[in-house]
């Protein structure tokens, strides 16, 4: 299998160039961040070049974090904003030659929201052309309370309503096994829809050789049904932000 250090959580207490060849030091086979936009497109692009490391995804802004804002795009009354996150995203991706564009819908509920967000997708994919994809992210209730979309099957209803070839789902067996398990039927039966694939140990969103899910089975069988893109390795380093990698040598091929 191939693995892709999320920069969001792996090496996040140096500058994002710096993370990026850690990543490779460290044998990844590509990366993917959360929010890049503090450090110049150029400056992340000659990372990635001088690594050949690809940058496989990143965030849309959150809003106002210091209210606990955890999104944009499924905000009704929201939509200039949702729609400049998307084009600031869309820009950073395309200088750095990034595979997609995960866009965070919020804190919201309802018809209205739903609404906003669907609208703010067929946006999104137009305007983003078809060498990014992207992505939609179910999260838990207990990291992410109140956030619009807790569960695949919602995400999937949306991604089937938008109908756009380059709307896909972020799968991460993290937020799934905590809303409501199954993962291994719930990700075949999600599998047409799916861009990417996120890993952490539950319950503690550690590195992934411990707690309730056990990955050698789960990536096993990821494997045998085709997935054969890098799966994001987006947990909480055990001690700060230097992670524990002795998991890779044993997933990796
Ligand atoms: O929290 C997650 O699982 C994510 O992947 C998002 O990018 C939000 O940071
Ligand atoms: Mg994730």
């Amino acid at each position: 299998m191939k693995f892709s250090a999320n920069l969001g959580f792996l090496w996040n207490d140096r500058p994002l160039p710096a993370a990026i060849k850690a990543a490779k030091e460290a044998g990844f086979d590509a990366v993917e961040c959360h929010w890049p936009y503090a450090v110049p497109a150029s400056e992340t692009k000659a990372a990635l070049d001088e690594t050949g490391l690809k940058m496989l995804g990143l965030n849309t802004v959150r809003g106002n974090v210091t209210i606990g804002e955890n999104g944009l795009s499924a905000l009704p009354g929201r939509e200039e904003e949702a729609r400049a996150a998307i084009d600031q995203a869309i820009q950073y991706a395309t200088e750095i030659s990034a595979g997609a564009i995960h866009v965070m819908a919020g804190n919201s509920s309802g018809p209205r929201a739903r609404k906003a967000f669907i609208e703010n997708l067929v946006n999104a994919c137009d305007n983003a052309g078809s060498d990014i994809t992207i992505l939609i992210e179910p999260l838990n209730h207990y990291n992410a309370p109140g956030y619009f979309l807790s569960t695949v099957e919602q995400a999937a209803d949306i991604i089937r309503e938008v109908a756009k070839p380059n709307l896909k789902l972020m799968f991460d067996f993290y937020h799934v096994q905590i809303m409501g398990g199954d993962v291994t039927r719930r990700f075949e039966a999600a599998l047409p829809h799916i861009g990417h694939v996120q890993i952490a140990s539950v319950p503690d969103r550690g590195s992934p050789d411990h707690g309730e899910l056990d990955y050698s089975f789960t990536l096993r069988r990821v494997r045998e049904l085709g997935w054969a893109q890098p799966i994001g390795a987006e947990y909480l380093p055990a001690n700060g932000a230097v992670p524990d990698l002795a998991w890779l040598a044993s997933f990796k091929d």
